[in-house]
């Protein structure tokens, strides 16, 4: 696998969206190994980036193309590797924790499997991400179906922070009508999110699980079958979590006993795989480690199942807010810091969702050989 293109890292969405790209010919990309200096010209109008990445068969002819380099990047190598088996995509962040979406709205079979998406999320020999999300038709009546691998190639059932991202990239590909809303399937069941007039996703994430069986863990439950305030051995040490499942499986401590967390002072590197890969989590789990500021702003640290330490988790945010008000530690509404930024949570009483919103962002387009 190789990297064929990188295009715009600094460029925003709208822009791109209002970028003319034009037919073969007249295409002419200046690029240059330093993102901060990339340009991009181009001659008439004729196909939007989104509409090359809507319609592949009107994608452009790279063979077509001028590249130009500062530094002495090979143009016919360049060149060479965009002839075939390329996958265009759009690399997303919602807060840091960042994904490659793929268009993939002609079949209910993801373009890249398990194995390529290890390749495309390494960090060093492939785009980096920490995930790869797939948009795909809607099925059960949705609009739309939603797919993730996880950078180890497992597959999750949810990604709060994807389902963002997921948000964007449809409303980039698709003409929406002005709707801002929409239905997506997704291994958790049916989520909602919605644009709003901000650029901020809001998204009805659905009812909590709390049963233990269905989270799951194997830590024995209470009377009502949930986990909450249950001590476990970690590593040698006793950890008081609740257990909170937002479709996919989710570990919250605030500490052990009484002392309260500083979660900038953990080694999560350390702890986060004993919690992961723990027996009593039969499909592994993610941890949210929480440092409580007052009962409307938490701070966490996420350990995630299949991808270690991310800068943010937005179903990890979802649990450690029904996390807090389950242990009488919050309020319902909550500002949830990560290290890639807040994020607004709401676990409401009258029908029992748990809301998030945050923000979503283009970071760069770009083609690779699988
Ligand atoms: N970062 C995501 C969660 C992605 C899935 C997770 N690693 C899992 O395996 O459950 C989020 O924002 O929710």
């Amino acid at each position: 696998m190789s990297i064929a293109a990188i295009v715009s890292a600094s460029l925003t969405s709208s822009i791109i969206r209002s970028l003319p790209v034009t037919s073969p010919s007249s295409f002419h990309l200046t690029y240059s190994l330093k993102p901060s200096s990339f340009a991009l010209q181009l001659n008439t109008a004729k196909l939007t980036i989104p509409s090359l990445l809507r319609n592949p068969s009107s994608r452009f002819s790279v063979s077509a193309m001028s590249v130009t380099a500062q530094e002495n990047l090979s143009q016919t190598s360049f060149l060479d590797q965009r002839e075939s088996g390329l996958l265009h995509f759009v690399k997303y962040q919602g807060l840091g924790n960042d994904f490659i979406m793929v268009n993939n709205l002609d079949s209910m079979e993801p373009k890249v499997t398990p194995e390529q998406a290890v390749k495309l999320c390494d960090r060093n020999f492939g785009v980096g991400a920490d995930g790869v999300i797939f948009a795909m038709p809607g099925c059960n009546g949705t609009d739309y179906t939603m797919r993730i691998f996880n950078s180890d190639g497992s597959e999750p059932e949810m990604c709060g922070n994807g389902v963002r991202c997921f948000a964007k990239f449809i409303s980039d590909l698709n003409n929406l009508n002005g709707r801002q809303s929409f239905t997506v399937h997704t291994g958790a069941g049916l989520i909602v999110p919605e644009i709003q007039p901000d650029g901020k996703v809001k998204v009805d994430m659905g009812k909590p699980v709390l049963k233990a069986s269905d989270i799951p863990t194997k830590i024995p439950p209470n009377k009502d079958q949930s986990v909450v305030k249950a001590k476990i051995d970690v590593g040698g040490v006793k950890w008081d979590v609740t257990c909170v499942s937002m479709g996919n499986p989710h570990c919250v401590t605030f500490g052990i006993g009484n002392q309260n967390l500083v979660v900038d002072e953990l080694n999560l590197a350390d702890i986060g795989p004993k919690f992961e890969h723990h027996t009593l989590f039969p499909a592994r789990t993610n941890t949210e480690f929480v440092q409580v500021f007052s009962r409307s702003h938490l701070k966490m640290r996420v350990w995630e199942r299949g991808a270690g330490a991310t800068l943010a988790c937005g179903t990890g945010a979802c649990a450690v807010v029904v996390a807090a008000i389950l242990e009488g530690r919050s309020e319902r509404n909550c500002t949830v810091d990560l290290p890639g930024g807040p994020l607004e949570i709401e676990w409401r009483e009258d029908d029992n969702h748990v809301y998030m919103t945050g923000p979503a962002e283009v970071v760069f387009y770009g083609s690779v050989q699988l």
